[in-house]
């Protein structure tokens, strides 16, 4: 199958260029190495008073006390070990844990020992993502450094007590984790259900790896056929009334202003912005990257969420228990966990789904051509 490499569709222009080759010519080895402590400290790091873990960075004194007590510390009374809590209730529903399916599998595969800058998604799949992450042990955690995409995976990063940078101060990820509203069968996705499409975008960019996770029901074959509420726009806020007429005459006559639901007035987004969500018909859905870039230069447009040519794989919990991973390649797997994926009734034996060592799967490089047929990580085996 023909597929576009990941940045094709973006013309070079001088900065992206540049970019590029700094990222081709970066030296970093073995599999890039990276090591937050020999990353340049920006100043916040530095201050000696910061307050709280919630501030955008660590202060070096509690870098190495993750998992550790921040409020201890500030006390000046000795650490005590409080193991990171990432506040995850077990899935009472099908849906609830097939997203966790997909998450913990996607993890055990994609968030390598030796990967250092993580970005964490958004939305309800993402929490699952972090649990699977703080499970792998607080020795892989605490020289990693988790970039968020929104205030929400902000928040599941301090709660669980890792190491929260930003984008800025990485710029390039090592591995992008996140949700998605639908994919389609070149995994180009629809993305800003939860308004977050304009961080989330830009961190998939960053990453090496951009790694999808949903339930089921995300898993389709043309976008807009399961998510009908259009696709989300972020707009700049003066610019919403014009940018809604043209995006009509794009093919949207439907197209709104997303309304807040516990607020009079629009939905305001992390950056400040409005969201418009455009339903199109079908035939324009079918070539989502042609429909980006129309929407895209729309001026007033922040940025669309039609992620095209960026997801490496896609997982998908599903019902029966086991997942399926659609490859950017075109290859399908389903990895068979031979369990129900939900919990079984208090009293019956619990599902093994060990936590902490990754599976040998996980310690191999990553590769689009993977001839990967069995994995060990203890949700069953892969059949391709
Ligand atoms: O794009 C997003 C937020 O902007 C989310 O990733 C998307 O809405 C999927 O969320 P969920 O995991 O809750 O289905």
């Amino acid at each position: 199958m023909f597929l576009l490499p990941r940045f094709a569709h973006r013309p070079l222009c001088s900065t992206r260029r540049l970019h590029l080759y700094k990222r081709c010519t970066r030296v970093r080895s073995p599999r890039e190495s990276v090591q937050p402590s020999k990353m340049p400290i920006p100043p916040a790091i530095l201050t000696p008073d910061l307050q709280t873990p919630s501030e955008s960075v660590y202060p070096s004194p509690l870098r190495q006390t993750l998992g550790q007590s921040v409020s201890l510390l500030k006390t000046g009374s000795p650490p005590a070990l409080i193991p990171p809590h990432p506040k995850v209730p077990p899935p009472t529903t099908v849906i609830e844990a097939s997203k966790r399916l997909a998450a913990w599998t996607a993890v055990d595969r994609h968030v390598l020992p030796e990967y250092k800058v993580i970005g964490i998604g958004s939305g309800s799949t993402v929490p699952y993502v972090v649990e699977r992450i703080v499970s792998q042990g607080l020795a892989r955690n605490k020289d990693r450094v988790f970039i968020p995409t929104s205030f929400q995976s902000k928040e599941l990063i301090v709660s669980a007590q890792l190491l929260l940078g930003d984008v800025d101060q990485y710029p390039v990820i090592d591995v992008t984790i996140d949700g998605a509203d639908e994919v389609d069968e070149t995994l180009n996705c629809i993305k800003g259900g939860g308004a977050c499409h304009l961080r989330e975008k830009v961190l998939a960019e960053a990453a090496d790896t951009f790694i999808v996770v949903a339930d089921y029901r995300k898993n389709s074959d043309v976008l807009g056929k399961n998510f009908k509420q259009g696709v989300p726009i972020e707009v700049a806020q003066f610019a919403y009334a014009k940018v809604l007429q043209n995006v009509h005459l794009v093919g949207s006559p439907g197209a709104t202003l997303r309304m807040a639901k516990s607020k009079a007035g629009p939905v305001v987004t992390d950056n400040g912005n409005f969201v418009i969500d455009a339903p199109f018909p079908e035939e324009m859905m079918r070539d989502p990257y042609t429909l980006l870039t129309r929407i895209k230069m729309l001026t007033g447009v922040v940025e669309v969420g039609l992620f095209c040519h960026m997801a490496k794989a896609a997982y998908f919990g599903n019902q029966d228990g086991s997942v399926t991973v659609k490859w950017h390649d075109g290859r399908i797997e389903s990895v068979d966990s031979g369990n129900s994926p939900l919990p079984p009734p208090i009293g019956a034996p619990q599902p093994q789904y060990p936590i902490g060592d990754v599976s040998p799967l996980s310690s191999k490089k990553e590769g689009p051509n993977d001839d990967v047929k069995e994995i060990a990580n203890g949700l069953g085996s892969v059949k391709i």
